[in-house]
């Protein structure tokens, strides 16, 4: 790792030489975290994202986690889903599916995806009832702030204008704080129907982890992560918004993506 820890920053920075070297330390703080929850809960709650991040989790499917982790105990949702059907190229369930889910035994009514058969309202309606559904199973733990869903983490990939899951710059999806999940029809990338889970639920995490690579994620990651007082507007960089109340944020990123942070002496 090239750097780890400035304390100017918001949360923890992971800082990596190469995407292998960032894959395989995202692959150990998964696993930590899911041994740690299995452990103290008994199970592991995830919330998967869509884009790059899916591929930075290979190594999870290999020696020594697809014998050591306990995938019998995880419970796997989605932070946002695109509404197209699972089989199409642009499913978030389909990235993960194919390139993670389908290799590890995660049991299949343990996987928690969201309806593709519904229109984008009512599909976030019944995911919202699944997740409901799951903390009353009290499967998901509840945040002693709200009364939101705690995962034991939620993955993040962060897109070059900074948003993160379906949360985009300045979109009134931003302003939610009472449904856990809503649904846009005017994304700004396509496709433009999505469902995603709001920010008060992303902030109620124990860990939120969000990961970018790439000089194309330089402006929004400095935006993010240095501290750039009360003047600048949040909702121009929605990971910016990413701020766990009472969990731990942790940013995984290249040295490009990481090319415009300042950095303190
Ligand atoms: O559309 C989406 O994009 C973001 C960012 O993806 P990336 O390809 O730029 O890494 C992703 O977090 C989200 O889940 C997805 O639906």
């Amino acid at each position: 790792m090239a750097a780890a820890y400035d304390p100017n920053k918001r949360g923890e920075l992971r800082i990596f030489d190469t995407l292998d070297d960032l894959a395989t330390d995202l692959a150990e703080y998964v696993a930590q975290l899911s041994e740690i929850s299995v452990k103290e809960r008994g199970c592991f709650t995830i919330a998967l994202s869509g884009g790059s991040l899916i591929n930075f989790l290979g190594k999870l499917c290999q020696a020594p986690y697809d014998k050591t982790v306990d995938w019998t105990k995880w419970y796997v949702l989605w932070a946002d889903e695109r509404a197209v059907s699972k089989s199409h190229p642009d499913s978030n369930y389909k990235l993960a599916k194919d390139n993670f889910l389908s290799k590890v035994p995660v049991p299949n009514n343990h996987v928690y995806s969201i309806n593709d058969n519904l229109t984008v309202e009512d599909a976030a309606m019944q995911y919202e009832f699944a997740t409901r559904q799951l903390v009353k199973a009290r499967i998901l733990d509840v945040s002693s702030i709200n009364d939101c869903p705690k995962f034991d983490l939620i993955l993040l990939s962060m897109g070059s204008s900074g948003n993160v899951a379906s949360l985009f710059p300045h979109h009134p999806a931003l302003e939610q704080r009472e449904d856990w999940v809503t649904y846009i029809t005017d994304s700004a990338e396509p496709p433009p129907e999505r469902i995603t889970f709001t920010l008060p639920v992303i902030n109620s995490a124990s860990n939120v982890a969000v990961v970018a690579t790439g000089e194309a994620n330089a402006t929004a990651m400095h935006l993010a992560v240095d501290c750039l007082g009360d003047d600048f507007d949040a909702s121009a960089v929605p990971a910016c918004l990413v701020q766990p109340a009472d969990g731990k944020l942790v940013w995984f990123m290249d040295m490009l993506a990481a090319s415009k942070i300042h950095f303190s002496e």
